[in-house]
């Protein structure tokens, strides 16, 4: 496990630089928590228990965005600001309880550096959870999110289904807010147009953490209780997707006229009618996506700046 070792870990390899040979096991982690917070300390013992549930989750994301250090936090309570690169894989065990189900959690935390690819490719299949992380200062982290679901979906091959497996996703290190660049509406509009839960994480203070793994392992006792398949409630958004890539797009274009969707040089119609089109797919009425206020907004502005120039 990255920044700090586990308890009972068992590296098997000395460093990066080592040759890796074609298929590694993970590290073995057992984590310490016999009362994790927010679950079963505070419960009532009952008398009759559900079979317990034997899951999988796995961590994904860029190296160094804290994925070690989310999952330390949670089983260990604690906090290591050193950081020590995850070699290949660390694998731990930990007990939940999810309402009166108890859980084995099988954690396999995936070292986020290329360089163990060959390493991780192979703890892809049979996953019912993934956490998808990412640093809020670090763009590149955040625009990396669609390679790592791509690189999952080509290890789990024609036949893998990642419908029918929880994601949520960890905007992580919101306590560093100076350095903030990836800001909730942006990480939540990303998430929630998959039908990916969204949290906004931090493993230095513990921000976020519990509330995210306990609605993460919930969602995937409710996947295994309806058959392996994700609830259809699970899966809608409650906006479209021309809603989602349209916000996308206003927040990513580069001028009022490309704003609007318009020529330079466009006339007054054609921005009026430009506008009229995007008011009514933005309008906060109409519209719950994450980022659909600003966006309505910055289209207001991009209008009332080219009608300013246009006779
Ligand atoms: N300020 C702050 N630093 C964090 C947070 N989470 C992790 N870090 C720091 O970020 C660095 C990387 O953390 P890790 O958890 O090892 O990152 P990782 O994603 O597991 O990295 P790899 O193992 O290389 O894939 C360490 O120095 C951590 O202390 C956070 O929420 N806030």
């Amino acid at each position: 496990m990255g920044s700090g070792g586990f308890e009972a870990v068992v590296s098997l390899l000395s460093g990066a630089e080592r040759q890796l040979p074609d298929s590694l096991p993970p590290r073995v982690c057992l984590w310490a928590n016999s009362s994790l917070p927010g679950m079963e300390a505070n419960l009532p013992k009952r008398k009759e228990t559900r079979k317990s549930l034997r899951i999988k989750v796995i961590s994904m994301g860029n190296a160094e965005v804290g994925k070690s250090c989310i999952i330390k936090r949670y089983c260990e309570k604690r906090f290591v600001p050193k950081y020590l690169a995850t070699i290949g894989i660390d694998y731990g065990v930990t007990k939940v309880q999810i309402r009166d189900r108890e859980i084995k959690v099988n954690i396999f935390d995936m070292a986020g550096h290329p360089f163990f690819y060959e390493v991780r490719n192979e703890f892809y299949k049979d996953t019912q959870g993934v956490a998808l992380v990412y640093d809020v200062g670090q763009k590149e982290s955040f625009d990396a999110l669609d390679s790592w679901l791509a690189e999952m979906k080509q290890e789990l091959g024609p036949h893998g289904n990642m419908e029918n497996i929880v994601f949520v996703v960890c905007a992580n290190k919101i306590d560093c807010t100076k350095h903030r660049c990836v800001d909730e509406s942006e990480g939540r509009l990303w998430a929630e147009s998959r039908g990916f839960l969204y949290f906004e994480t931090s493993a230095q203070t513990g921000e976020g953490i519990n509330e995210m793994f306990q609605t993460f392992y919930s969602a995937i006792v409710d996947l295994c209780d309806n058959g392996g398949k994700r609830p259809t409630s699970s899966m809608s958004v409650g906006f479209t997707k021309e809603q989602a890539d349209t916000i996308r797009r206003i927040r990513n274009s580069k001028d009022s006229w490309d704003m609007l969707g318009v020529k330079p040089g466009a006339t007054r119609d054609e921005v009026n009618k430009a506008y009229r089109k995007l008011a009514v797919l933005l309008h906060p009425d109409k519209c719950v996506a994450p980022g659909s206020e600003d966006a309505f907004k910055a289209v207001v502005n991009a209008r009332t700046a080219l009608l300013k120039n246009i006779k």
